[in-house]
């Protein structure tokens, strides 16, 4: 399978199910082996929904290894191993590249974030990409990540290294700047990462994305770009508007710990966030059981 096919459609950032603080594993395979019978393209572990910066590197390992041996083969594996330096990046990316990750995704580096200039970012992303096995994407969020923002033109320059395939845009910036900086003919992919920017995304070239709800409404989500490329764009557009809606009214405020909920009413094992996030209060919960009960998703 291309690369192109491998990173084409939905997948979920698979979550990370906490009981008393503690990996649940059994759960996380029960989740994977119940998501194999979706129609997602894949998995992200260890993403910003798997709460991968309050995991041990050992407990990491353990997750990646626990989604890789319960995915069915037809499922493409990305899996989160970026570190504030290129150096630990590489270390960690080498660790678990023979686990049956089939891309690495690098998050922005973010600690010094205004010394996070296009050179900077070209150097670290080059120099893991030159070190490291398996190929990489560039996540870039930088909600999280101290407000760094990746430039076109440093994606211009990064799209033309052989072991960098590709991004997952979460900014709030218009996807189609990422799309239209890809010089023509290099292997590398746009995903976005957010249900909100996921359709505007596959008509400005992205070729899927990485979207939170995807954990507990994966077909619903996949229907969107099925829709697109079936060329039912009004249809696409409603089941978006449809789901963006339901986003915003569960995660918008609650974020993991509000998919986390919505997993545990649709069937999954969604279970708790680890502290520091705290778990959604009794009003919380009701009201998301609410929206889903208003959407028909809940009986
Ligand atoms: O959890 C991640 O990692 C994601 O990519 C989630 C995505 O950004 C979203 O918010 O849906």
């Amino acid at each position: 399978m291309s690369i192109k096919e491998k990173l084409t459609g939905v997948f979920a950032p698979i979550v990370t199910p906490f009981v008393n603080q503690e990996i649940d594993y059994k759960k996380l395979k029960e989740n994977i082996q119940k998501l194999n019978n979706s129609k997602l393209k894949g998995y992200l572990c260890l993403g910003s929904n798997g709460e991968f910066r309050s995991l041990t590197d050992e407990e990491a390992i353990k997750v990646i290894k626990t989604v890789a041996k319960s995915k069915s083969k037809d499922k493409t594996l990305l899996a989160g191993t970026g570190r504030e330096s290129a150096w630990a990046t590489i270390e960690f990316t080498k660790k678990v590249a023979d686990f049956g990750v089939d891309f690495a995704s690098v998050l922005t580096p973010h600690y010094f974030a205004s010394k996070m200039t296009d050179e900077a970012l070209i150097k670290f992303y080059t120099e893991v990409a030159d070190k490291s096995p398996i190929p990489i994407t560039i996540y870039c969020i930088p909600r999280s990540a101290n407000g760094v923002l990746i430039s076109p033109r440093a994606i211009s320059v990064l799209a033309q290294h052989h072991n960098i395939v590709g991004i997952k845009d979460s900014s709030k910036e218009d996807i189609g700047n990422y799309v239209n900086a890809v010089p023509k003919g290099a292997e590398f992919y746009v995903l976005s990462g957010s249900i909100n920017k996921f359709l505007d995304g596959l008509k400005k070239g992205a070729i899927g994305g990485v979207l939170s709800m995807a954990n507990y409404l994966p077909d619903l989500c996949c229907e969107i770009q099925e829709l697109f490329n079936d060329g039912k764009c009004e249809e696409a557009e409603k089941l978006s508007n449809r789901l963006c809606k339901i986003n915003e009214k569960v995660s918008g405020n609650g974020g993991v710990a509000a998919v986390k909920v919505a997993m545990n009413f649709l069937g999954y094992y969604g279970m708790e966030p680890r502290l520091p996030l705290l778990p959604l209060k009794e009003d919380e919960i009701e009201e998301i059981k609410k929206v889903l009960k208003g959407e028909g998703l809940l009986s």
